[in-house]
């Protein structure tokens, strides 16, 4: 669409005049340099015609060239990073084999202004051990891994990034987060807005990787349940539009092992996904339909084991 000026209507040329310039650029003579396009004079008018566009026979060659060019280089990366992820497999199978597929990480929160002792300092923290003095004893305690108070959520997630990323290699993975009420599974798994955990990472980095990934075709979908007092909770199952039938069709479902040994939770709402945006839109929704309560160390505990499945 044009939009002209009063300036520029009062100086528009007669239809004349028009067809006489339009005779000039569609003649061959002209292509070679296309009328330029200025507001000051009449021939603004004819912008229109700078989509015409007509490149000279050799740039044309130029360009066929750069472009197969370019895709040459591309087949080249692409092959570079088959070889780069065969060779990542390779090192993440060899991680397994050192380390054992279960790793166990030990987060210390740092002090809250709630916490009553705040000056006491009885944790020693080395990278895999970890020492609490209490009452004039010292125990020690070892892990795979050790953060630290002031370690970042961006730190842990560092740490389980590759193992996460072996999901798209067809690995089953399962991280889970244990710990007194207060001592921050939530605030690691979940995070905040500003401060996302793991959870939320993940859906980020995975979504990431596919889209990278030309040679494989993914499909993602999500469920997310929740165990509270022995019952088994579907937390994406639609709103029940009738109070009576709430808290008998999605609550207390039953697990099942299916015919492959493998464990399944009978009617649990399995949702596609098929970008990070709407995983994320899911994922909240789940977070809101958790059993939360306050305990005498944490104001907004969750009072269940939540999990997410991403298949
Ligand atoms: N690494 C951390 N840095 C800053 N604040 C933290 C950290 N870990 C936990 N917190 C804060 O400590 C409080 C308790 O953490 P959180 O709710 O994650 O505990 P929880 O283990 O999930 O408890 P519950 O089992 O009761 O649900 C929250 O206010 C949280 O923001």
């Amino acid at each position: 669409m044009l939009v002209l000026g009063e300036d520029q209507i009062s100086s528009m040329p007669t239809v004349e005049k028009l067809t006489e310039e339009v005779a000039m650029v569609s003649s061959p003579d002209s292509f070679d340099g296309l009328p330029m396009a200025s507001p000051e004079s009449p021939s603004s008018t004819l912008v229109s015609f700078t989509d015409v566009k007509v490149v000279p026979e050799q740039q044309q060659k130029g360009l066929e060239q750069t472009i197969l060019h370019l895709e040459g280089e591309v087949i080249g990366l692409r092959q570079k990073k088959r070889s780069l992820d065969a060779k990542r497999r390779e090192a993440l199978n060899k991680i397994l084999d050192i380390k054992g597929s279960i790793r166990v990480f030990c987060r210390i929160r740092p002090f809250l202004i709630t916490d009553k002792r705040r000056n006491q300092e009885p944790i020693c923290v080395r990278s895999e051990k970890l020492a609490v003095s209490f009452g004039g004893s010292k125990k020690e305690f070892g892990f795979d891994k050790v953060f630290p108070q002031n370690a970042s959520q961006e730190d842990v997630f560092m740490e389980v990034e590759p193992i996460l990323r072996s999901a798209l290699d067809g690995h089953n993975v399962c991280i889970m987060a244990y710990g007194q009420t207060g001592t921050g599974k939530t605030f690691t798994m979940e995070g905040t807005n500003n401060l996302p955990g793991i959870v939320p990472r993940t859906l980020k980095e995975l979504f990431d990787q596919a889209s990278m990934d030309s040679s494989n075709e993914f499909t993602f979908s999500l469920s997310m349940l929740e165990v509270y007092m022995g019952s088994v909770r579907d937390l994406l199952a639609p709103k029940p539009s009738n109070r009576i039938h709430h808290g008998s069709s999605k609550c207390n479902l039953n697990i099942q092992t299916d015919p492959n040994g493998c464990v399944e939770i009978e009617g649990l709402t399995n949702v596609s996904v098929s970008d990070f945006t709407q995983a994320s839109r899911w994922y909240n929704k789940g977070k809101r339909a958790r059993s939360t309560s306050w305990t005498n160390v944490n104001e907004s505990s969750s009072r269940s084991h939540c999990s997410l499945y991403l298949a």
